[in-house]
């Protein structure tokens, strides 16, 4: 096995209301096991450091971690994903960090490892299918940080809309990559999910 990214963090996002699926998505589950674990498991086979950043830590029995997964609190609080993204770069130790949602369910980790390998000093490295970017699949430089914050500030909360003030690199994805985008945001979502995969 090739040796592991320590340069990057990777970094879960899993805080948010989400008031379209009814109950925290942080807890979806798979199998009996949790959606949010095995993203976590996939991406520690790639990278050194994997943490989850959540709107509270209190969600989590235990503050600190969550089946032994470091947990990051917001630090911009209420600010959707750019905070979380934003508590990522500010938090990290590493220049970059891998970006992605906790409600992905197939996120393909040699697809992220083919991105991390294009990554060509763009200050954000960002999938995208049919020319529409998905910022919460996507590699972010600390030197975002500024932009972030200045968009926060203005409650300019769509991470999409820095992209104009920012070096950003495109990753187009083919049909069969895009499954590591696709999200689960309503219960229909997980019906169509597990009739996909037949799981009922
Ligand atoms: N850390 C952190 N993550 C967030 C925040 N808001 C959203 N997320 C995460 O970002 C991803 C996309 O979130 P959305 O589905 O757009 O928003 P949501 O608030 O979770 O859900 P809705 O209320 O249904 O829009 C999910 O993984 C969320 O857990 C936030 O304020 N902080």
């Amino acid at each position: 096995m090739s040796e592991k990214i320590k340069n990057v963090t990777a970094a879960v996002l899993c805080g948010g209301k989400s008031s379209r699926m009814g109950f925290d998505k942080a807890f979806l589950k798979d199998n009996e096991q949790y959606l949010l674990v095995q993203t976590v498991q996939k991406l520690q086979t790639l990278f050194t450091q994997v943490v989850l950043i959540s709107n509270t830590k209190t969600k989590f029995s235990d503050q600190k971690e969550f089946c032994g997964i470091p947990v990051l609190e917001d630090l911009f609080s209420e600010k959707g994903p750019i905070g979380g993204i934003s508590t990522a770069l500010k938090q990290a130790q590493t220049e970059y960090v891998f970006i992605m949602a906790c409600d992905m369910p197939l996120p393909d980790v040699n697809l992220i490892g083919k991105m991390y390998r294009g990554l060509n000093l763009e200050q954000v490295f960002v999938c995208s299918y049919r020319k529409k970017p998905e910022p919460l699949f996507a590699f972010y430089h600390k030197s975002c940080l500024p932009v972030f914050e200045k968009h926060i500030e203005k409650g300019e909360l769509r991470p999409r809309s820095t992209f104009s003030f920012l070096k950003v690199g495109i990753y187009e994805l083919n049909d069969e990559e895009k499954k590591s985008i696709v999200n689960l945001n309503t219960p229909k979502d997980i019906q169509k999910w597990n009739q996909t995969n037949n799981k009922q």
